[in-house]
């Protein structure tokens, strides 16, 4: 059981357990790593956020194994002063907080660098004054575009992974124009990365930066209509599950030619897990945290995901299953694409020793067969609510 057998880091020496202040604690990532926490660690957990549904199942009921090493905090980073108080009284402190999906970039773009970047400055802050080591996340997007994406279709040079691989230490950041709103997120995190590693180097802050690559697994975000908002957009995974679940063609953005590589949420938790207990190895790095084994186009992911759905919900796929869609008409004006995200792994090798595991069909097979016990009745219910009025 957790907390009781002595646990040691990854030079042998023993791990103490630390309060975290983990900020963003009810979203899909912080859901995942205080179950990781808890069930498998003695850490205590300060989980400060706006909503808890996601976490709900780990603060009751209060006879749960790990009571009283998580407690939630509903709060506003943005105006509570409560903040400095848990930042001060926690060991480290995780921030998660952020709006993250790509449907809000290029329409609500102010809210977008808010959120990553002025509310994300007190958290430095406190951490920086209070002298408390500090985890940020920040994005894959901070890469942009591709330097291989600048060159002609032919060129043999697109083939060569040094125009288009991404590394921490030596890749630019290549965003698109101003008008492109869709950058505004990822502008946002890379100044906020910048300030970072700033307060590092001028005022001793010991952080962590961590570049998430595509996580994706179960309770990514919403379905529309059934606990989202029926109009809201999220990103991929919740979008084609959300058509396949209502048996609507999946939409393929400007052709699905987008690359990415999908990493499970599990694979990616061990990653975050080990950046927490080894500070020796993690402080004053930036970590590419991805599966590079997992690279699909969006529509091969749109092909894929349609199969494993036909073999976990034991439905035929639907006559036509995907349907083409211009940027414009699916996000509107502004948005622009990453065209291939492929994460160097050097630095996490090294340091941490880490390596992603689950291939992309099985973190599907998992992810979807959750997605259809989640949510299948609760579709058809709505389904049928129409016509049965
Ligand atoms: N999931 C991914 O693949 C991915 C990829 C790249 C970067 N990231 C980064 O990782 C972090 C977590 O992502 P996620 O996928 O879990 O997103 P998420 O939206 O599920 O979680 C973010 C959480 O932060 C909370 N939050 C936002 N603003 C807040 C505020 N002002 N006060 C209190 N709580 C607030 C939200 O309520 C939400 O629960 C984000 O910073 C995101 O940019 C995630
Ligand atoms: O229904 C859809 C939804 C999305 N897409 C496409 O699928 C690709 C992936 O879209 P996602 O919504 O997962 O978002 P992106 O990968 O572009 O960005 C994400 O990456 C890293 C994080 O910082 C954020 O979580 C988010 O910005 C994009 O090319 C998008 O245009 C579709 O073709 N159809």
């Amino acid at each position: 059981m957790a907390g009781t057998k002595t646990r040691v880091d990854l030079d042998g020496n023993t791990i103490k357990p630390i309060t975290i202040c983990m900020i963003g604690a009810g979203g899909f990532i912080g859901s995942h790593l205080c179950e990781k926490l808890m069930s498998e660690t003695p850490h205590t957990v300060l989980a400060v956020d706006v909503y808890n549904d996601k976490i709900k199942h780990l603060l009751e009921p209060d006879s749960l194994p790990w009571a009283g090493r998580i407690q939630f905090h509903r709060l506003n980073i943005k105006n509570d002063s409560r903040l400095e108080g848990l930042i001060k009284c926690s060991d480290l402190t995780i921030n998660l907080a952020a709006i993250c999906t790509p449907a809000d970039y290029n329409t609500r773009p102010l809210d977008t660098i808010y959120s990553n970047f002025i509310d994300a400055l007190p958290v430095v802050k406190y951490c920086s004054e209070n002298n408390k080591r500090l985890i940020h996340f920040s994005t894959c997007e901070v890469y942009g575009k591709t330097i291989g994406s600048y060159l002609p279709k032919d060129s043999p040079l697109r083939q060569d992974p040094a125009y288009y691989i991404l590394k921490e230490d030596t890749s630019p950041c290549i965003f698109g124009s101003v008008e492109k709103q869709r950058w505004s997120y990822a502008c946002a995190k890379q100044l906020i990365e910048r300030l970072i590693y700033a307060e590092g180097a001028e005022n001793g802050l010991e952080f962590t930066i961590v570049r998430p690559f595509n996580w994706i697994g179960p309770r990514m975000d919403f379905i529309p209509g059934i606990d989202g908002p029926s109009e809201g957009v999220p990103r991929v995974l919740a979008c084609f599950s959300n058509n396949l679940l209502r048996r609507e063609p999946l939409k393929l953005v400007d052709g699905g030619e987008s690359q990415r590589t999908f990493i499970y949420i599990k694979d990616a938790i061990e990653a975050v897990l080990l950046m927490i207990e080894n500070p020796a190895r993690a402080s004053g790095h930036i970590f590419n945290v991805g599966n590079p084994n997992n690279e699909v186009t969006v529509r091969q992911l749109a092909e894929m995901m349609t199969q494993v759905y036909s073999k976990v919900s034991g439905e035929d796929a639907i006559e036509t299953p995907t349907v083409d869609v211009s940027s414009k008409e699916f996000y509107g004006e502004g948005y622009d694409d990453s065209d291939k995200r492929i994460p160097d792994m050097t630095i996490i090798n090294k340091q941490l020793g880490w390596n992603p595991k689950t291939s992309l069909w099985d973190l599907l097979e998992s992810t979807l067969t959750y997605q259809h016990r989640t949510y299948a009745e609760a579709i058809k219910q709505t389904i049928a609510k129409p016509s049965a009025n």
